[in-house]
Order: structure tokens, then sequence, then C-alpha cells
């Protein structure tokens, strides 16, 4: 269950980062998004969860920008984003999740987090346009690769190779490079697949302390990590959201126990 201090943590203060307006994703005559509406708060560790085919992903892809809506409208920020290209919106701030790894491995772990750093989010974090860069920000640059090496406590490997890294430090670093980004929301979609328990729990638990000035939207399976760790919850089934609240709210609600949880949580 989330204790107060665990959502006294991130620092939301009530400002809507993200808002879906009555979205619609149609695939032929099949909604698999049915007239959603629902506001992020900054700073808000937001899960979405629902059973398989629910539209979870195809959610993301609409607020990514990596499949055009149906109908409905995407504001982030107070400005409407709808028919902004995916690199539109990661430079307006929307991180994507790291579900394919995000790292290279023959770099050391500080080149790594440098050239995230370095690529512009405005480019839409072209990491090789970014090699190529004039350097005139070096000094910024350099300041800001040590201050995240030191942020996900990988100062101490940081001339290794990431291929070198033991497998949790690798985490470390993965996420290390969405927050050299500087995105102000970052979705992620299972990060946490193929993943054992204590892989997982210490996944989101590290996702949630290094990235607690974004906003975070998680999809993930692990329901006790959810009702643990988020701030809100919101429940998709079959396109529509069939319940929104706090973990305590959806571990109460009766349609969310006889839809999805089916007695998972007391
Ligand atoms: N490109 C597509 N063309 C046709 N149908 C699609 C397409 N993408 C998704 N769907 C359908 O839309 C529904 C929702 O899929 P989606 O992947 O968003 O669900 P999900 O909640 O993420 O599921 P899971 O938990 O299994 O990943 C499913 O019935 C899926 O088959």
């Amino acid at each position: 269950m989330a204790t107060e201090t665990q959502i006294d943590d991130r620092r939301t203060n009530g400002e809507t980062v993200l808002e879906l307006d009555g979205l619609v994703k149609t695939f032929g005559a099949f909604a698999a998004i049915d007239d959603v509406s629902m506001t992020v708060e900054r700073g808000e560790f937001r899960s979405i969860i629902g059973p398989n085919g629910a539209g979870k992903t195809t959610l993301f892809n609409l607020i990514s920008g990596a499949l055009p809506v149906t109908d409905g409208t995407v504001y982030f920020d107070g400005e409407e984003i709808t028919k902004l290209s995916p690199p539109e919106r990661v430079a307006r701030g929307i991180g994507r999740s790291f579900q394919i790894s995000n790292v290279f491995g023959g770099l050391s772990v500080r080149e790594n987090v440098r050239l995230a750093a370095q690529a512009d989010r405005r480019d839409g974090y072209n990491l090789v346009e970014s090699f190529f860069k004039p350097t005139g920000r070096y000094g910024d640059i350099n300041q800001e690769t040590d201050r995240i090496l030191e942020r996900i406590d990988l100062d101490h490997v940081a001339d290794e190779e990431a291929d070198a890294l033991a497998y949790g430090d690798r985490r470390r670093l993965e996420i290390g490079v969405v927050l050299a980004t500087d995105p102000e929301l970052v979705l992620f979609d299972e990060p946490t697949a193929g993943m054992s328990v204590e892989e997982t729990q210490e996944t989101i638990e590290l996702i949630e302390e290094v990235l607690v000035d974004q906003t975070l939207l998680l999809i993930e399976h692990d329901i006790e990590l959810v009702m643990e760790l988020s701030d809100r919850i919101t429940v998709l089934n079959q396109g529509e959201i069939l319940a929104e609240g706090t973990p305590a709210q959806i571990s109460g609600n009766q349609s969310v126990q006889d839809a999805y949880l089916g007695g998972m949580v007391e």
C-alpha cells in the first residue's frame, strides 16, 4: 500500500501537465480507445493498468504521437499537441520509454550519459547528430553529466564500458540516460518485461527515485508494486476508463475487483 511518505516524495502541485480529451482510436470497426479523457498532474506517478488488450499501449501511442488519433485532443503543458509528430513531442518534453535498450554497450558509462545530455531534446534526441554537434556547451554538459552520474550512483564506474556493468548498474545507466534527456513526462511501457520479481521491484523503485522531478506514466503488470508506488492509477478496460484514483481507492473499487484484480489485492 502507498504510504503518505511515498506520495509526499513526489512534488505534485496540482498543475495539469497532460490532458486527454475524448480520445478515440479505431482500427477498422474496432475501438481500441473509446472516448478516454484524463488529466495527469505535474510530478505525478501515474500507473495505467488493465487486462491484456485493454488499450494501454495504444493510449501511449496516442500520447507519444506514434499513432494518429481518430478523434479527441491531446494537450501537453497547456498546449494542444494532437497533430504534432513524435520528434516534435519529444522536443516538448515527452520522453520515450526504454523498452528497447537506450545504452551503447561499447561506450563508457560517462560517454553514454554525456551523449544523452548533449543531444538537445529540441532535436528529438538524435544521438548520431549529437556526436557532431558544435561543443560550446561542453562545460555545462560535463557538469550535468557528473550530476547525473552521482544521482544514479555510477560515478565510481564512470569510465567502465557499459557492457561490463553488472545487471543492476546497467538498469541504473538506462534510467540515467532517460534523465539526461531532461524530459518532463516519461512514458514507460512495461520497462520490467522479462525481469524477475526482485529485478522488477528494484527497477521501478529506481525509476521512482531517480525521476522524482518528472511526471511518470507507467504500464506495469506487477499490481502490488503499482499499488505501492503510484500516486494514482487509471484502470483501462476494453478501451474505456473503468476507474481512476489512489491505490487505496482502486483496490477498494468493486468493479475493478470484478473486471481485473479478481481478488489479487485485498
Ligand atoms: N495496429 C493495430 N491494428 C489492429 N488492432 C490493433 C492494433 N494495435 C492494437 N490493436 C488492438 O487494440 C487492442 C488494444 O491493444 P493494446 O496493445 O493497446 O492493449 P494493451 O492493453 O496494451 O494490451 P497488453 O497488456 O496485452 O499489452 C487489442 O485488441 C489489439 O489487438
